[in-house]
């Protein structure tokens, strides 16, 4: 079914905003080469916005960007969708509030991955974001709904928005495409510093009270959410 004037305007809007949210796991230093991946949900639609497998960042640009339906077949675009596009598209599926779902292959948060060890909520930065501790995935691999099965099937049991998926790397789910890629960035930065903590001793876990605050401090308090 063709569509309306309205959805096409809506996805060209997404398709710009996808692109340059490309740009932020570059200068975020979250992938080298075309490592990653950024979708983001067509509110309303059985369709998403998608990165095109392998191409390079600097070519990323909405007129390359890829729309698919919500079970990852191409509906318009001059690309093939990312290679996790599968992913991607069963997230969307199973998990209705989600708008944007990041996929990278960071340093230090595949590093965990690979070890399959959840990072541990042992800093105030921890538990704003994610709430407690970010949880590992199970290995899977990719090109069908495996990967996505374990994404949801984690974060359905924690409050993070970032999964470590085993010896692969972190997906991050978020309300929009951008809350998703801040996800992205935040894992990272805690899984370094963690990481760096346990070179020095053994970091100090945060006690679940001051967790369960925290996090409902900076989910509902944090930022510019009056208004002036
Ligand atoms: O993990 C993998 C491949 O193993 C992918 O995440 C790629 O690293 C990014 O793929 P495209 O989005 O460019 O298809």
């Amino acid at each position: 079914m063709p569509m309306s004037t309205a959805v096409l305007d809506t996805v060209a809007d997404l398709c710009r905003t996808v692109a340059a949210l490309h740009g932020e796991l570059t200068r975020n230093e979250l992938v080298i080469w075309t490592a990653g991946n950024v979708s983001a949900r067509v509110p309303g639609e059985d369709l998403m916005v998608i990165k095109p497998s392998g191409v390079s960042y600097d070519q990323l640009t909405e007129d390359t960007m890829v729309v698919t339906d919500l079970h990852g077949e191409l509906v318009h675009g001059r690309f093939a969708p990312s290679s996790d596009t599968a992913a991607h598209a069963y997230v969307y599926r199973h998990m209705p509030e989600v708008g944007g779902v990041v996929h990278t292959h960071s340093t230090f948060a595949t590093a965990w991955a690979a070890r399959g060890e959840p990072i541990p909520c042992v800093l105030t930065m921890i538990a704003d974001e994610f709430g407690g501790e970010v949880p590992v995935g199970p290995f899977a691999m990719i090109g069908d709904d495996s990967i996505g099965r374990g994404i949801v099937d984690t974060l359905r049991g924690s409050r993070s928005p970032a999964v470590l998926m085993r010896n692969h790397g972190p997906f991050t789910v978020g309300r929009d495409a951008r809350s998703a890629v801040k996800a992205a960035v935040m894992v990272e930065d805690v899984a370094r510093t963690v990481h760096i903590a346990r070179q020095l001793g053994t970091p100090e876990p945060l006690r679940q009270e001051d967790i369960d605050r925290l996090h409902d401090r900076y989910q509902n308090v944090y930022g510019q959410h009056q208004e002036r």
